[in-house]
């Protein structure tokens, strides 16, 4: 029988991960929410989503634009097996603290919530065992999952002694009007080391003081960028590039193609004919790819608004003990979605 997944906050995240979910034969979306009946809502109903308040009091605003919903979260949430908690960064602990656990039900929280407030750090090649089971568990943040896979790679074919990546991050989504900069690079956190060497860490303990990163914001919604300086106990060229060939959901692309950018990138999902574009895999430039004394250099993008989703399939999957072998899941996941 299919697993009961409700979605809470149907935004970027949470549409993907609803039309993810919905995809599954060992799954079903038994609702989505959304704080406002906005032209997310109409479509969510349009698709054929039970739409729920996500914020009682927030009712009377969608019957008085006669957008059609089934009652708030809590008409819904003691029918779920599973809550996929996709609302803006930092409000995913409230639920956690405030619902889910009062409720009862599993949850998964997604990379804007700090790690201190789960069981547990998912990504599916490396912390799947961790998280069977589990009751409280964060996918982590889109920058995060696009390091763990490529450091799962070099992690298969060497030692990694220690690693430094300098992250390019997009300044908002391509829907996110508010957010900046529009002409300037701010270092962001500006602080140095940023955030993602302890998040990559909270996946793969054996990283501890190993992973040290800087991160600025530029003026780009397509994708981020991430430059890896990894140093090895010792390897290769060719062993990297095979080894990035033989790991799921990661590949390598030719500037020589004409895949010179993540413009050119973005334009390669769209000929793809993916959903809205999305490159659930983390493209990594062939041509950057080198090692020298030992130290493997790579530039790698990431689309920010999919990388995380496969994830979160996987995640549902452990945290329910729907299978027990990670790569069979990530393969499930990998076809269902079409991933390459
Ligand atoms: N957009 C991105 O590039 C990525 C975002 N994330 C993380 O995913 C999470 C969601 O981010 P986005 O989808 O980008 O945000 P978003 O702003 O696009 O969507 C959030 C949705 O949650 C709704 N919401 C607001 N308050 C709520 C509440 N109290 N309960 C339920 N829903 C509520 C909003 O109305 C909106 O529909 C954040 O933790 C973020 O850090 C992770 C990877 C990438
Ligand atoms: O939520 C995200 O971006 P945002 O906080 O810039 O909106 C992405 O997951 C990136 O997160 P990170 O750069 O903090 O790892």
């Amino acid at each position: 029988m299919a697993v009961k997944v409700l979605i809470n906050g149907y935004g970027s995240i949470g549409k993907r991960v609803a039309d993810a979910v919905a995809k599954q034969d060992d799954m079903e979306v038994i609702g989505v929410t959304k704080t406002k009946p906005d032209f997310e809502a109409k479509l969510a109903v349009e698709k054929g989503y039970k739409l729920f308040a996500a914020i009682p009091e927030r009712k009377g605003l969608f019957e008085e634009k006669g957008v059609e919903i089934e009652g708030t979260i809590f008409d819904v949430i003691e029918d779920a097996d599973i809550v996929v908690d996709c609302a803006p960064g930092g409000i995913g602990k409230d639920n956690l603290e405030n619902i889910y656990k009062k409720y009862k039900v599993k949850a998964i929280l997604q990379g804007g919530e700090k790690a201190k407030f789960v069981e547990d750090s998912f990504n599916a090649l490396w912390s799947y065992d961790r998280c069977y089971g589990k009751d409280y568990i964060r996918v982590v943040s889109c920058n995060t999952t696009g390091l763990c896979r490529t450091f799962y790679a070099v992690d298969s074919v060497t030692d990694i002694v220690k690693a430094r990546v300098v992250l390019i991050r997009r300044g908002a989504d391509p829907n996110d009007a508010k957010r900046g900069p529009i002409n300037a690079i701010v270092p962001n956190p500006p602080t140095v080391p940023s955030h993602h060497g302890p998040d990559v860490v909270s996946v793969v303990p054996k990283f501890e003081g190993k992973i040290l990163t800087s991160a600025v914001i530029v003026p780009t919604t397509l994708m981020h960028m991430h430059s890896l300086m990894i140093e090895t106990t010792g390897t290769t060229r060719d062993a990297i590039l095979d080894a990035i060939e033989k790991t799921p959901r990661v590949f390598t692309v030719s500037a020589e193609d004409g895949l010179n950018s993540t413009a050119t990138i973005i334009e390669y999902a769209r000929d793809l004919g993916r959903p809205r574009y999305d490159l659930w895999e983390i493209p990594i430039w062939e041509e950057s790819v080198n090692v020298v004394d030992n130290e493997v250099f790579l530039m790698q993008a990431v689309h920010q608004e999919s990388d995380v989703i496969p994830e979160n399939i996987d995640c549902i999957r452990a945290m329910l003990q729907m299978e027990d072998d990670n790569m069979k899941s990530i393969e499930k996941t990998n076809k269902s979605l079409g991933i390459k």
